[in-house]
């Protein structure tokens, strides 16, 4: 083994110059589709990316050839093993091509998609894109007809288009699975985990979170019924809420309602967007700010190409996919992040979230390109998420200038805590639900003809939302969300949810922090970037949880942080759901799915 071992360790090196060129071209073909959504640019996307894939079976094959299994080096096997790991690529190149075009023309359904016949426009033909204005209409109208008219025509003219694709691009995804050697492509996904146990470890902790997800629903239905009395015959008496209240077009994060149901009305909120908008706050500044806060703690900087490079906002003279992205051109220099930046709160959140992806491919950008990666998906999206917990806190917004009037009293942390739990206990089931439901796509448990009605069934039984008008089986919902056209998987939000807790309470310890956990801002503490940059540092070059134990000195993902964070929330909402009910049906109300 040892003699072609040092043979494999130069191919490898080899290996690795030359993918770094061809991964290069591929990214920025898409990237130029991306950000002009044009017929030429697919076609150029969808010719590197089948030469990519050209490259990456050649290489796969003569990974596989070497017994890497039984090399002395781990590392390298390890790296031989993620080589041979190649995804879409073992295809044939029309199947590939194929699988390539249909997932292009569902990302251009989804990011062309306009609704029109807005009740009260007096131009039927005036219609609205999803960014910003479908956005804007759920996140500030509480008029229930007009988000009605947005919820119900965005999925219309979304994913009810969708289907058909769907199941074809599906299973060309099963079958490069196949191919590969797992069951399903929901094994394949599972796989980057390497836990056996994966999807058993994701039901504990969803079933260790389910309860303070039930307290904060159940104060928030009570607190909806008063705000939408004039339609209280409208809500299922199911327990279910209707999900175009939610302040979110997929009712995956509440903080647009945060005036409703705060614990303290009369005491100040903590969302700052009209305080950002009142000091003139513009992108630039917000992605500035959020890149202080990473500098602040001594990790790396954006470089001089990412600030010329980066899409910030959206353009008014093409089409472009607006779901934000961040995004690594493998040549050990060029980042960029492509977002439809609004001046917001959320949208300042958001940015620290695409940041973090950017901090992390700085952090790994010389390990070999197969290491250039989270330590698990979660890793990746929970970077960006910790930051954001110590730029969301009172403390840390008094201090730039966005909370003048904030009162430092029980009230008001009870406040602060009611709008980070809209965000993120809000977020939990539904990001537990979406790959829960694709799993059972790919494995076969759910078909076509059955795709809407197990969408529901999940939305309600998880999240315990229902549709504000009934749904018909033949339409696509799933579709309505950008993930599942786009084709990323999403149980790595789910996991970065317990992550970002782990990984804040590690950080404020090594900062020396002394607050209850949710009060802590490690703003300025290298202690803290080392811990986290360290942990960035190893990319995907080592198991996880070797990773995970280095920062936090567990090797177990723990929901403990995140119920030690909400801890007086929690408290504060039994008291006040005490002697309501908690919860709904698991089944959806009458009238979901319409024939
Ligand atoms: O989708 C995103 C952000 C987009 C992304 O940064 O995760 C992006 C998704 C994507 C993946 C692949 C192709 C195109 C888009 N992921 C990345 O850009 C990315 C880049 C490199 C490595 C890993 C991820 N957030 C999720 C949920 C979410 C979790 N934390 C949040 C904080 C603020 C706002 C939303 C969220 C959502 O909007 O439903
Ligand atoms: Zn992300």
């Amino acid at each position: 083994a040892l003699a072609n071992e040092e043979e494999a360790r130069q191919w490898a090196e080899e290996y690795n110059a030359e993918a770094q060129v061809v991964w290069y071209d591929n990214v920025v073909a898409s990237w130029n589709y991306n950000t002009n959504l044009t017929d030429y640019n697919q076609d150029e996307s969808l010719k590197y990316s089948a030469i990519k894939a050209a490259f990456d079976r050649e290489s796969g094959l003569t990974a596989s050839s070497y017994d890497y299994e039984n090399f002395e080096d781990q590392l390298l096997a390890r790296q031989f093993r993620k080589i041979a790991d190649i995804g879409e690529a073992v295809l044939s190149e029309e199947d590939f091509n194929r699988q390539s075009e249909l997932r292009a023309e569902m990302q251009r359904i989804y990011s062309t998609a306009e609704a029109c016949n807005k009740p009260g426009d007096d131009d039927p033909d005036k219609c609205y894109p999803l960014d910003p204005d479908l956005e804007q209409i759920m996140a500030t109208s509480t008029d229930w007809d007009e988000l009605k008219w947005a919820w119900e025509s965005w999925r219309d003219v979304s994913g009810r288009l969708m289907p058909d694709m769907y199941e074809e691009y599906a299973g060309l995804l099963n079958k490069a699975a196949d191919m590969n050697g797992y069951d399903d492509n929901g094994d394949y996904w599972r796989s980057w985990y390497e836990m056996e146990t994966f999807a058993e470890e994701c039901e504990r902790i969803w079933q260790q979170l389910r309860p303070l997800y039930e307290q904060l629903h159940a104060y928030v239905l009570r607190k909806l019924k008063e705000v939408h009395a004039d339609h209280i015959d409208e809500f299922p008496f199911t327990g279910h809420i209707p999900a175009h209240l939610l302040g979110n077009m997929w009712s995956q994060s509440w903080g647009n309602i945060e005036e409703f149901v705060r614990p303290a009305p009369e005491k100040p909120g903590l969302d700052v967007t009209e305080e950002m908008i009142r000091q003139g706050y513009t992108p630039l500044k917000m992605f500035e700010l959020s890149e202080e806060f990473f500098t602040s703690l001594g990790l790396i900087p954006m470089t001089e190409k990412f600030w010329d490079d980066t899409m910030m906002v959206k353009p008014d003279d093409r089409d472009v996919v607006c779901h934000a992205s961040a995004w690594d051109f493998y040549n050990q220099e060029d980042f960029r992040i492509k977002q439809c930046t609004e001046v917001s709160m959320s949208w300042l959140i958001t940015t620290h979230h695409e940041m973090g992806h950017v901090e992390y491919f700085l952090q790994y950008k010389d390990l070999p390109v197969q290491y250039r990666d989270g330590g698990n998906p979660g890793f990746h999206e929970a970077i960006g998420d910790v930051l954001a917990l110590s730029v969301s806190t009172p403390e840390h917004l008094e201090e730039i200038g966005l909370l003048p009037d904030f009162e430092d009293d029980p009230d008001g942390d009870l406040n602060f805590l009611m709008n980070q739990a809209l965000a993120k206990i809000a977020f939990i089931p539904f990001g537990y639900l979406i790959d829960q439901w694709r799993w059972n796509v790919f494995s076969g448990e759910t078909q076509k003809e059955d795709y809407n009605t197990d969408w529901w069934e999940m939305r309600c039984r998880y999240q315990g939302v229902a549709p504000p008008v009934g749904r018909l089986a033949t339409d696509f919902d799933a579709g309505a969300k950008y993930h599942v056209p786009a084709n990323t998987p999403y149980i790595r939000y789910f996991i970065s949810h317990i992550l970002q807790f782990q990984f804040h309470k590690a950080m404020c310890d090594a900062a020396g922090n002394t607050n209850p956990l949710h009060r802590c801002d490690v703003y300025r503490s290298e202690e803290a970037g080392t811990a986290i940059g360290d942990l960035m540092k190893l990319g995907s070059s080592v198991h996880w949880e070797e990773a995970l134990e280095a920062m936090t000195g567990t090797t177990e993902m723990s929901a403990e942080p995140l119920v030690e964070y909400f801890g007086p929330l929690l408290e504060w909402l039994e008291e006040q759901n005490a002697g309501e009910t908690i919860g709904w049906s698991n089944e959806c109300p009458e009238g979901t799915i319409v024939p």
